[in-house]
């Protein structure tokens, strides 16, 4: 059994959770557990670890800290704890280390550049003090700077080119093993180490952060609940999805059939925590394909090619510190976007379009904190090349403010994909991304509008997608005007997008010259599959166009 200490003479190992918040294939805790010194779980609270911000949404921020108590209370069953500890991080460990001798600090690598800054000053402190330190990689597949390096030095710039590196660079790690309990020294440090740090008692809420709900109660709704726990039973549920896919040959079961309404099997805000490993995830579906396919022993990974593009994006976004922006980030094009139409961004981003699809989305944003990939695609490309003609920046803030899966290496790289590509003219299609097709095609019988959009609860379907076109008679049946209960539209789309396509061709003119290399989609197959856009658009042509 695991036992608790107090001797504060013993030598300590420190395991410094950031993210990672699981016992489960974590090699950061099994370095930690091969010392056999007195055992220091802690998380530093410092007002960016793990991207929680001031700005951070209560929901995010909730879901944050039910993973932390999770991992507390899975470690006060072994007696022991998570120490939670606000503070900055070189202050927190000098405070530490003033009480007890620490002999090694084991954390998992955060392999973004923001995070450069703080395991820097943390890590000289460490060899300063000739405390020794140990970084682990578990929150990717791959170390992303090994695919860098198989790359000749520079990330791979498409999806395609990404997956002829991984070819080369062969599988990744399987899980490590669970962690030995037997024979744990737990260590416990007391409330107050310091002046300018403190020890909680125990894992606050995140009113006691300083974190309140914005919106009325009744609009909040928790569909999401954080940890490990609850990670690894959902795990099972999602493997039968995928199991019940293989069996009907598919894969990619929640991008191949879009469930916008029912109850999601989405693991991503879990893997944005890592309270659910990659590792695991990506091995139990590949396992269970070859099982179910026997003989199939060399991977395919466009069965879980959901995780590929998980780690494309962290590998272009390793070594660059500005790939969270377009003028200073040399994988983006800088396209002319409108300045100063704070008023037309912020009608989208509270769900004030007038396109009921559109707003359905961004209300369930707020509400929930998730939405479905599909969804992002529909609002990215209405805020930006498709009708708003508004930066990607503009958007990747807000839904790393709000998502509960925010993740800033995912989030700029699809912000940057869906908008920025300026060569991929299947996007500029105003039939394909139009916002009120686009959401027919996914919620035919207008089930998803009616429960994000009360007001339009009583609309006819053939009105709800398009309710300024209803007659007075129909809104008043339906008991809401639009321009009163429902906006009007703040766009005509087949105007905008008409004006759009224009400039983007305009655009191409220019950079097919200057052959600016820049993340793009590596061809016209893959636009498709990743926007779930129609095979042809004919079938779908926008009733504004017609
Ligand atoms: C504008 C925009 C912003 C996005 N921002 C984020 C974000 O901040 N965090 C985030 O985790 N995902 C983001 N995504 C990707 C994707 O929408 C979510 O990962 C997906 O909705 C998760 O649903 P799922 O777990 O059912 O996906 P699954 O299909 O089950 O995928 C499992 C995991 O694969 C990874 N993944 C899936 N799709 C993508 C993708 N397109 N790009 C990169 N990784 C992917 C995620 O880690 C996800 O959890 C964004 C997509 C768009 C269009």
């Amino acid at each position: 059994m695991a036992t608790s200490d107090n001797n504060m003479c013993d030598k300590a190992t420190v395991l410094w959770f950031r993210r990672g918040l699981r016992l489960h294939d974590n090699p950061a805790l099994i370095k930690a557990l091969s010392t056999k010194n007195v055992f220091y779980p802690i998380f530093i609270f410092d007002g960016e670890t793990a991207g929680i911000t001031k700005e951070s949404s209560y929901n995010r921020v909730r879901f944050f800290l039910e993973s932390l108590k999770d991992l507390d209370r899975q470690l006060r069953a072994k007696k022991g704890k998570l120490h939670f500890i606000k503070g900055d991080p070189v202050k927190v460990f000098e405070a530490i280390h003033n009480i007890v001798p620490l002999e090694l600090v084991s954390f998992e690598q955060d392999p973004e550049p923001m995070w450069e800054s703080r395991d820097s000053k943390a890590k000289a402190y460490f060899d300063q003090h000739t405390i020794k330190w140990t970084e682990e990689i578990s929150h990717t597949l791959w170390n992303p700077l090994d695919i860098i390096k198989a790359n000749g030095g520079v990330p791979p710039l498409t999806y395609e080119m990404f997956l002829h590196i991984l070819s080369v660079v062969g599988d990744p790690p399987r899980p490590v093993e669970d962690p030995e309990w037997e024979g744990v020294k737990f260590g416990f440090l007391p409330l107050n180490i310091g002046n300018e740090v403190t020890v909680y008692h125990s894992i606050p809420t995140p009113e006691q952060l300083g974190y309140l709900q914005t919106r009325s109660s009744d609009q909040q709704i928790n569909r999401w609940i954080g940890g490990e726990q609850t990670a690894l039973i959902k795990l099972q549920d999602r493997l039968k999805v995928e199991e019940r896919a293989f069996l009907d040959g598919i894969y990619l079961p929640n991008q191949a059939r879009p469930n916008l309404l029912g109850p999601s099997s989405s693991q991503s805000a879990a893997l944005s925590f890592g309270c659910l490993s990659i590792r695991k995830f990506y091995w139990a579906v590949h396992d269970m394909f070859n099982k179910i396919y026997l003989g199939h022993t060399q991977l395919n990974q466009s069965i879980t090619g959901q995780f590929i593009w998980r780690e494309f994006f962290y590998t272009m976004s390793i070594k660059n510190p500005y790939y969270g922006e377009m003028e200073r980030n040399p994988l983006c094009l800088n396209l002319p976007w409108t300045k100063n139409r704070e008023d037309l961004a912020k009608k989208w981003e509270n769900g004030l379009t007038g396109y009921p699809f559109i707003d359905a989305v961004m209300r369930q944003l707020h509400q929930e904190g998730w939405v479905h990939h599909v969804a992002r695609n529909a609002v990215a490309c209405f805020l930006t090349r498709g009708d708003l003609w508004i930066s990607w920046e503009v958007g990747l803030r807000l839904f790393l403010r709000l998502l509960l899966d925010a993740d800033w290496s995912l989030c700029a790289g699809n912000w940057m994909w869906v908008s920025s590509s300026a060569f991929e003219q299947l996007l500029d299609c105003s039939s394909c991304v139009c916002p009120v097709n686009y959401g027919r095609r996914l919620d035919p019988q207008g089930e998803y509008i009616r429960r994000y959009i009360p007001e339009l609860r009583n609309y006819p379907i053939e009105y709800l997608y398009e309710p300024w076109k209803a007659p007075l008679k129909v809104q008043e049946m339906a008991g809401c005007y639009i321009g009163q209960e429902y906006p009007e539209r703040i766009v005509d789309h087949a105007v905008v997008s008409e004006k759009n396509r224009k400039m983007m061709e305009n655009i191409r003119l220019t950079l097919v010259e200057e052959s600016t290399p820049h993340c793009c989609p590596s061809n016209e197959e893959e636009v498709r599959q990743f926007m779930w856009l129609p095979e042809s658009c004919s079938d779908y042509l926008c009733a504004n166009r017609k």
